[in-house]
């Protein structure tokens, strides 16, 4: 990402943030409430468009895409992780995690699914629905149907952040092992000192700047840099 700006009147979300990611790092972006996380995120993501600067995803410049261009590229490199699981209710879990690929029109590989399923630990609730699941077996559920399509990146906004402490560390731990074990790259949004722990790096943003980054953190050196960047 080069020079990102994104400006809402005369305020000014991203003011000038580049940053490189590369391929199979974990890294996590913190910083204080309105600080532009969740605008950078969606700028990376092809999910926003940023008011000037541009953003590469492999080679491609995902911000000279056009909507439908944009859209292919959400569909098919890069997997999504959100808050609130997002998941179907009318749909069981292997159809939501499939729902991708059907969207893409590409053929459901039963083995993959399989695969997928097993590496979140849900191998044996393939025919529950959403409603039938904890919290943290939902957002397994997102995570392997962020994962079937193969993405080169998942974006995950807060993805702990509606789990009990325990709950979160499992999910922490599962991401984690996705990177060191998969090579899978990640980009994560949070607020949770722990949860930042787990990632390569701890990029921080302060009013739409990027105000710093620590490799591999402990909790406690996050909560202390947040507390200087004003976080409550
Ligand atoms: N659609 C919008 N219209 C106007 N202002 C917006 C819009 N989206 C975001 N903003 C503003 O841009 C700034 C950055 O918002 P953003 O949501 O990226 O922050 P954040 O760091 O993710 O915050 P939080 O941790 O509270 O989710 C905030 O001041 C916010 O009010």
């Amino acid at each position: 990402m080069e020079e990102l700006h994104k400006t809402y009147g005369k305020m000014a979300a991203l003011a000038g943030v580049t940053l490189e990611i590369a391929d199979g790092e974990f890294v996590a972006m913190m910083g204080p409430s309105g600080s532009g996380k969740s605008t950078l995120l969606h700028c990376a993501a092809g999910l926003d468009t940023p008011s000037s600067g541009r953003v590469f995803l492999g080679g491609v410049e995902v911000t000279a895409l056009d909507e439908p261009g944009l859209a292919a590229l959400r569909r098919e490199r890069i997997g999504f992780v959100f808050q609130a699981y997002n998941l179907l209710q009318a749909l069981d879990v292997a159809d939501n995690i499939t729902l991708p690929l059907r969207l893409a029109g590409r053929p459901v590989d039963e083995a993959k699914l399989m695969a997928i399923a097993a590496r979140v630990g849900l191998g044996s609730r393939l025919g529950h629905r959403p409603a039938e699941l904890s919290g943290g077996q939902q957002q397994r559920v997102a995570l392997a149907r962020a994962l079937i399509t193969d993405p080169e990146v998942v974006f995950a906004d807060e993805p702990t952040g509606a789990l009990d402490t325990r709950t979160a560390r499992e999910v922490l731990t599962l991401l984690r092992e996705l990177v060191d074990e998969a090579g899978q790259t990640l980009v994560m949004v949070t607020h949770d000192p722990v949860a930042a722990s787990y990632a390569h790096r701890v990029v921080f943003l302060a009013d739409g700047h990027l105000a710093g980054e620590a490799l591999r953190p402990t909790p406690e050196q996050v909560a202390e840099r947040m507390t200087q960047l004003g976080a409550s």
